[in-house]
């Protein structure tokens, strides 16, 4: 008799009708999928075994890394990147049915990112209105739809205003299009998943911190270990240590998998020139 397949939990930064919850259903459809509250408890979920998966914002097009999920992962737990889900982010400003004729607001709330992707709108729409910041874009819009006695605003997907009975007053706000978010599918052990949209190219991220000696010249030195190799880095960015100002890791995206010849070379070649390297694992790109 055919195993009865358990269902998998999945984390992702919730309530329902978040982006990151669009990204688990594509990414998992027929999962059992558990709302968090923040990033870092969507990834505490697979540590502490409540879920096999966690699904969480990595990166968008318009505002760059989602630091708190860099930062945990380097910092906080050995987890390992099992697929990317990257998905199209369409911001609409929404409120309350009973305020759906104000034109103006006493607040705005929204995840920093929406509000950093809405700028511009914002500025020459809202000038004067406060913008606050809230743990996702579905949160804001729950709170709204709970608080019809404030002349407030939320900005977030078509989905979260349906799931939350708000009306839509301006949409696609976001200032720039072809706007997308990068999320990454977390395992506590390392291996791949296959992706509703993935072609066979792998990609492999690590986080490298440089030598403490801090010589001139190490980055120039790291970049090396991958050029001559022919390994393209798709990303490179710096982060903060925390040790102090100027002391910074580096995230980088590689096109290759990590059990390659040539990035076991390069992993060797990093160690002998004093580096330390956390390898997320490799992942299937999604094209
Ligand atoms: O707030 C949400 O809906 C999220 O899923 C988080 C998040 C993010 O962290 O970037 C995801 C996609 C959008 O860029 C806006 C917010």
């Amino acid at each position: 008799m055919a195993e009865q397949q358990t269902k998998k939990r999945i984390s992702f930064l919730g309530p329902d009708a978040s982006f990151t919850h669009l990204a688990a259903l594509k990414a998992f459809p027929d999962s059992e999928l558990i709302a968090y509250t923040t990033i870092p408890e969507c990834i505490e979920a697979v540590a502490d075994n409540e879920v096999e998966y966690a699904v969480v914002p990595l990166e968008n097009a318009l505002e760059g890394s989602v630091p708190l999920t860099i930062d945990y992962l380097f910092h906080e737990v050995q987890q390992y990147v099992t697929a990317e889900v990257l998905s199209p982010i369409e911001q609409h400003l929404m409120v309350h049915p009973d305020n759906a004729k104000s034109d103006s607001f006493e607040a705005i709330y929204s995840h920093p990112h929406a509000l950093a992707q809405c700028h511009k709108f914002l500025y020459y729409t809202f000038k004067n209105t406060p913008l606050e910041q809230y743990s996702s874009t579905s949160a804001a819009a729950k709170m709204v739809s709970e608080l019809p006695e404030r002349n407030i605003a939320a900005i977030g997907n078509e989905f979260s205003a349906q799931k939350y009975g708000l009306t839509i007053v301006h949409r696609e706000i976001h200032d720039f299009h072809f706007n997308h978010t990068r999320f990454f599918v977390l395992s506590k052990t390392n291996h791949q998943l296959d992706n509703p949209a993935h072609n066979d190219k792998v990609k492999t991220t690590l986080m490298i911190s440089p030598p403490k000696d801090d010589r001139s010249g190490v980055l120039h030195q790291v970049l090396s270990v991958f050029a001559w190799r022919q390994l393209n880095l798709s990303k490179i960015e710096s982060r903060p240590l925390k040790t102090g100002l100027g002391n910074y890791f580096f995230i980088a995206d590689v096109v290759d998998d990590e059990m390659s010849p040539m990035m076991q070379g390069a992993f060797m070649e990093l160690a002998a020139l004093g580096c330390t390297v956390k390898t997320l694992g490799s992942y299937y790109t999604y094209e």
